[in-house]
Parts: structure tokens; C-alpha cells; sequence
């Protein structure tokens, strides 16, 4: 993507939605060739088959493989934390990047599980972006450049991808997004998230219907996303857009990680083809955008963490289920009798 001076930095973010690629056709239908001769009654591996199918749609190769998968996790911090919106302190989010580098968080455990890459992108932690409740978060140019940054996170040949991020707040900031782009009102998109008690749910919502109300109708989602969001929102949207060209297809996490995903979403239903939902987050509102977006996650094991944990779980099960259909035999290779009737 380039950025020239002269255009609307956001006009280069549109131009990428417009021109998307769509699913490798061939690559499905020689996918399903193959499936059907695999050593297994036909369909008998459920839902293993859809995933595995998605992986061929939408990285190419007529057998699905996963060789390098990244979990990728952008970090930011908010100034609406001081809004009271949090159960934790923003300082929380510097110490969680420390303790991610020196491997002690849940998702470095998830990734020594299943053998998956690691990558922390630190979005300039000691700038806040500016109590959404008070302000726009992002200029445009600063909103399209972490957009464009977020991109970076698929060098050096990623096959597979799960969006993940850390920012003490951004439930609230996530909460907002969502209600900016699908409507309703603030207490249909604000949860518990670390933890809050009554008294900070509802200081919650009247951050979120603040921060709305300050949008007095705005619905375009880029703009939606530059005025309430975060850098971390906006690192996750630019590296799901960047994917679909790059052909990597990609798993989204929680609640946070869907706000993203919805503002593509909400530019084109299209946008979220290449992407599968990691699980079902406990935080009440991830089901009603899932739900608005038709998208169904792969697990609902009560998780409500973030930092890509749930879709680095849902990544073990894609690389298996690509490995079924990669490694399992056919019939007449492992001479294995067919359907009689
Ligand atoms: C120790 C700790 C580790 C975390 N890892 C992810 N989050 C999660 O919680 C935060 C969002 O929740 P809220 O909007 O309530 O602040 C994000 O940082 C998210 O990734 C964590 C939160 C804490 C406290
Ligand atoms: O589902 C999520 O993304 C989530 C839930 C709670 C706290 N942080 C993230």
C-alpha cells in the first residue's frame, strides 16, 4: 500500500476493501476432489472438513498446510481509563507486554501447546489516545498509518494468522466501536470485562453512550474507528485487511479482537470471508456482534481474556484439520474398500 501525501489516507484503506480478493475457487474444488477419496465415511469429520476447505478457499494451495502460523497481539493504551471503565491500572499494559517477552502470560503457554509463533506489537504505550468520551482517539493519517502498521505483522511468510491484543480500557473502547457501527444502545455492548462491579459497569456505559453521542450519528466505520477506537483496534482491522490480499487466512480472538474485525465488516460484508472466529468470548456483547455479523465460533469454553488466547486454541484444531486432510491416505492408496450402497 502506498501512502502518498496527496491523498486521503483513508481513501488508500477504502481502495484496499474495494479491491479484495475472493476465494480460490480451484483450490476448493480440487480440495473437495481429494476429500472425498480420503480413507473416512464421507463427512464423518464434521465440522474438521469446513475449516480445512477455508484454509484451501484462502491460502491457495490444493492441500491445506499451516507451516508458520503467528499469533500476532497489538498493545495500546487508553485514555478513557480514566473514566474509572477498568479493573485493573493502565500501567497493567506495559507489565503485561514485559511479561509476555519474558513468557509468563496464558498465551505464551498456548503457543509452547500448539507450536505457534509469538509476536508483541508495543503501539506507542506512553501516548494514550485521548479519552474518547472528550475526543477523537486518532487523526485520520495517524488511524490509516497504525492500520497500515498492523500489516507488518504478516513478514516473513505467515500462513496463518490469530489477531490478539493487550490494552487495559479496551473493552470500553471495543464496546463503543461496536455500538457506533451496529447501533442499540450503550448497555447492550458494555460487560464485565477484567472484572468490574456494578458501580464500574455502569460508569462503563455512560462512557461508551459519552463517546457515541460525541459521533452525533457518524456511522461511516472508518471514522467510526478514528474518533472512538484505539491504535490497537486500528492494527487489528489494517493486519485482517492485509491479510485477505496476502492470501493468509486468519483467526479472530475475542470480543476485543471482533470490534475490529467489524469495522471491515461494516465497509463490506464481504471482508470477513478469509476469517474464522476463534470462540465465543464470555463477555456478554462478543454473541450479539457475532450474531449481527452471522459469524459462528469455533469453541465457547466461558474464556474471557484476550491476548489472542482464544484464537490461538481455535489454531490448534485448524492446523489438525489441516493435517487430516494433508496426511491422511486414500482409498486406493491404503487399499481400503469404498461404499457398497
Ligand atoms: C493481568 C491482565 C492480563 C490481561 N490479558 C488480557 N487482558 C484483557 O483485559 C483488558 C481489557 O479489559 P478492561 O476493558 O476491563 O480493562 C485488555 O488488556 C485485554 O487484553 C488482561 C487484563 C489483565 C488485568
Ligand atoms: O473477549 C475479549 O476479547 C476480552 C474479554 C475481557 C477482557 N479482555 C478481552
Amino acid at each position: 500500500m502506498s501512502l502518498s501525501p496527496s491523498a486521503l489516507p483513508f481513501d488508500d484503506i477504502r481502495n484496499l476493501v474495494r479491491n479484495m480478493p475472493g476465494a480460490d475457487e480451484a483450490a476448493v474444488a480440487a480440495f473437495r476432489e481429494r476429500n472425498a477419496q480420503l480413507t473416512k465415511p464421507a463427512g464423518s469429520l464434521g465440522r474438521m472438513e469446513e475449516i480445512a476447505e477455508w484454509l484451501a478457499a484462502w491460502h491457495g494451495p490444493v492441500w491445506p498446510k499451516v507451516t508458520r502460523p503467528l499469533v500476532a497481539v497489538f498493545a495500546a493504551n487508553h485514555g478513557v481509563t480514566v473514566k474509572g471503565v477498568s479493573a485493573y491500572p493502565s500501567s497493567v499494559t506495559r507489565q503485561m507486554v514485559e511479561n509476555f517477552a519474558a513468557g509468563g502470560a496464558a498465551i505464551n503457554q498456548i503457543c509452547i501447546a500448539y507450536d505457534l509463533g509469538l509476536k508483541i506489537f508495543d503501539l506507542a504505550l506512553d501516548l494514550p489516545t485521548p479519552d474518547i468520551t472528550e475526543a477523537d482517539a486518532l487523526e485520520e493519517a495517524n488511524c490509516a498509518a497504525t492500520m497500515a502498521f498492523g500489516m507488518e505483522a504478516l513478514a516473513g511468510g505467515i500462513d496463518l494468522i490469530c489477531i490478539g491484543e493487550m490494552g487495559i480500557g479496551n473493552t470500553t473502547i471495543a464496546a463503543a466501536v461496536l455500538n457506533g457501527l451496529f447501533g442499540g444502545e450503550a448497555a447492550d455492548w458494555v460487560g464485565p470485562g477484567t472484572g468490574v462491579d456494578d458501580a464500574g459497569l455502569e460508569r462503563k456505559r455512560s462512557a461508551v453512550a459519552a463517546a457515541v453521542e460525541r459521533l452525533s450519528g457518524e456511522r461511516d466505520p472508518l471514522e467510526v474507528l478514528r474518533r472512538v477506537g484505539g491504535r490497537e483496534i486500528a492494527a487489528m482491522a489494517g493486519v485482517i485487511l492485509g491479510a485477505r490480499h496476502q492470501k493468509v487466512p486468519v483467526i479472530v480472538d475475542g470480543y476485543v479482537a471482533t470490534a475490529a474485525a467489524a469495522v471491515l465488516h461494516a465497509m463490506d460484508s464481504r471482508a470477513l470471508d478469509h476469517c474464522l472466529f476463534g470462540h465465543l468470548s464470555a463477555e456478554p456483547a462478543h454473541a450479539r456482534a457475532l450474531a449481527i455479523m452471522e459469524k459462528k465460533p469455533l469453541l465457547d469454553f466461558g474464556m474471557r481474556l484476550g491476548e489472542g488466547t482464544g484464537a490461538a486454541l481455535a489454531a490448534g484444531i485448524v492446523k489438525a484439520a489441516a493435517q487430516l486432510h494433508s496426511g491422511m491416505a486414500t482409498f486406493e492408496q491404503a487399499g481400503v474398500s469404498g461404499k457398497e450402497r
